[in-house]
């Protein structure tokens, strides 16, 4: 990226999350928050108000655009920038004080939820549970490692997780805890079933009613585990609801390269051969028993009170201007 006047380390951040070296909706969303403090740290345009957020907005945008299915990331740039349309700054500095002190509020708030989420989770789970986990989410294998903890977890099943094998950083964070994992690929998810005691999951985006925007494959581990009754839980933090799908938007899903399924030289031997590769799906608040939040633990279908409680800024936005997205230049103009 060579965006002008935007600092390297804030590119450097963008990229990151573009390439998935910084990846998992919580991380995405605190990498963007640390990158808005650092650039308006670094700024080195016109030391006034209207410039400086016109330039922030070039990198909230510059942000936003990196990966398009978690909602964590513009939901964190915008708790960001909205503070400085809230806290309407008579001086430069004081604008760049509200990015900063906001942007480490954000980040020392969002480590905080995930430290309430897990220690509300490991109380759901029975006495020696399985549990089962899908994809690298930081919040569940926090939560898992809590419960193991408390002595409720004898094993955790850990997918795989193809094309990109996030399973693998699970498996062995899970390990590194002491908490005893079994790699399994996707396709096996449904053979250990009827073993699990509980389905632990994180998420990139809950809509208002209730479904959730996760890694590609957790809908089929959802499917399973309905069918062998077995509980669903999805722990996410509250930045993680959508403010624009209670508008109808509805939420982008992140289509990658091919090259991820299969290796390149297979793709040239087979040009006929199309290859798909979503990189999250939607799984429907009927297969899912509980929401598990910094905030309390809620039926998906309450997703809608979560967004009143936690997101009512956006909503009002949304409200006022009857905007089909919201806009950045909104909070910062
Ligand atoms: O789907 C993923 C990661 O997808 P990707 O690897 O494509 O970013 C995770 O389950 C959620 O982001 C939650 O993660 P966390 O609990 O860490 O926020």
């Amino acid at each position: 990226m060579t965006e002008q006047g935007i600092p390297p380390k804030v590119l450097e951040i963008a990229e990151g999350i573009k390439t998935m070296r910084i990846r998992g909706a919580g991380k995405i969303a605190r990498a963007a928050a640390e990158a808005l403090k650092i650039a308006a740290l670094e700024y080195g345009g016109v030391k006034e108000v209207a410039p400086f957020k016109r330039y922030m907005g070039k990198v909230a945008d510059l942000l936003i655009a990196t990966r398009p299915t978690a909602v964590s990331l513009p939901n964190a740039v915008m708790y960001v920038l909205s503070s400085l349309h809230r806290a309407n700054p008579g001086t430069f500095e004081d604008a760049v004080n509200t990015v900063v002190l906001t942007a480490e509020k954000f980040i020392e708030e969002s480590i905080n939820a995930v430290k309430v989420i897990s220690e509300t989770a490991a109380r759901r789970i029975r006495e020696n549970s399985i549990i089962l986990t899908h994809c690298h989410s930081s919040v569940a294998v926090s939560a898992i490692t809590e419960a193991y903890k408390l002595g409720r977890v004898v094993k955790v099943y850990s997918t795989e997780t193809r094309p990109f094998y996030q399973g693998r950083i699970t498996a062995k964070q899970l390990l590194e805890n002491g908490v005893p994992v079994v790699q399994i690929p996707d396709s096996a998810v449904r053979y250990v079933m009827h073993e699990v005691d509980h389905v632990v999951i994180g998420a990139d985006t809950v809509a208002s009613n209730g479904a959730v925007v996760n890694k590609i494959g957790t809908s089929q581990v959802a499917l399973a585990a309905k069918e062998a009754r077995v509980r669903v839980y999805v722990v996410a933090e509250t930045y993680k609801f959508s403010p624009t799908t209670l508008i109808g938007e509805p939420v982008p899903i992140e289509f990658r390269d091919p090259t991820e399924v299969v290796p390149d030289s297979w793709l040239q031997k087979h040009p006929r051969i199309k290859v798909l590769n979503p990189s999250f799906d939607v799984t429907p608040p009927e297969y899912i028993d509980a929401i598990i939040t910094e905030i309390g633990v809620i039926p998906p279908q309450a997703a809608i009170l979560v967004l009143m409680e936690r997101l009512g800024w956006a909503l009002d936005k949304i409200k006022q201007g009857g905007l089909t997205k919201i806009k950045f230049e909104d909070y910062t103009e």
